[in-house]
């Protein structure tokens, strides 16, 4: 386990620095909960949720959830009104009370998932996930999925490349419309009370974060990788609910 001392000084968190300084970004799978065989199988433990809103009310709510997933499966599994950003930052919710910002983006044509779908029906255990704008081919339960996804998502998206990128996640592929990312997510949210002129801290696992995470620090804040500030994500957890109850 990291010992906190290893965090970077000083600490920008609730608890462990200024409160008023901070503005929390979190991503979800891997981060803030453990990755699980298929993305409806994730274990939230009931804890969380009420924690992610005492720290968002110690942060005069600036706190976000960013994240791939869609906002229907971020309320989902975290039913507190926080500001959320899903889709890799293709929809956002700063105000939990009002509805999401929808960025003008490109949508998939239908014909590359109905090809994905066929695909996997010849791979059991592989997914479609659908997303707002595009969708995902998940091969953790199927591996020998992985390079014929992403050989046909590959080609369907050199077809359009100003529009469409390839994302490789975590033991899945994912087709995404350019013009949003993690990073656009945390500018949007940085343009906005009550994260403008707060110190933003971005905590991320994945690839994709690591462009929130530069986001972060464009605005003269910091980017923490899980594994190399809190290995697991029961550890930030405990991290989170330490900073929340301030000790
Ligand atoms: O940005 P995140 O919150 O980290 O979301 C990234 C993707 O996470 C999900 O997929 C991953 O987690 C699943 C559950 O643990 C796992 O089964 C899968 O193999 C991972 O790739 C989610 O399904 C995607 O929509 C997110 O984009």
């Amino acid at each position: 386990m990291p010992d906190l001392l290893t965090l970077p000084p000083p600490p920008l968190v609730p608890g462990l620095g200024p409160i008023a300084a901070a503005a929390l970004f979190l991503d979800f799978d891997g981060t803030l909960v453990e990755i699980a065989p298929r993305p409806d199988a994730v274990v939230v433990p009931p804890y969380l949720p009420g924690l992610l809103h005492r720290l968002a009310d110690g942060l005069g709510g600036a706190l976000s959830v960013v994240s791939g997933r869609p906002l229907t499966d971020l309320d989902h599994f975290l039913p507190v009104p926080i500001a959320k950003a899903g889709d890799h930052g293709a929809s956002l919710r700063p105000d939990p009370l009002a509805p999401p910002i929808l960025p003008s983006l490109p949508t998939v044509p239908p014909a590359w998932r109905d090809a994905a779908l066929a695909l996997v029906a010849h791979h059991p255990g592989g997914l479609v996930e659908d997303k707002t704008h595009g969708f995902v081919v998940h091969y953790r339960q199927a591996p020998a999925l992985g390079p014929e996804a992403h050989a046909l998502l590959a080609g369907f998206v050199a077809t359009d490349p100003a529009a469409f990128t390839l994302l490789e996640a975590r033991m899945a592929w994912e087709v995404r419309p350019r013009g949003a990312s993690k990073a656009t997510a945390v500018r949007a949210l940085m343009e906005r009370a009550p994260f403008a002129g707060r110190v933003p801290v971005f905590i991320g696992d994945d690839v994709t974060d690591e462009e929130g995470m530069e986001a972060a620090r464009g605005f003269g804040g910091q980017g923490w990788r899980l594994d190399d500030m809190f290995g697991t994500p029961e550890v930030l957890r405990d991290w989170l609910a330490d900073a929340a109850a301030g000790r």
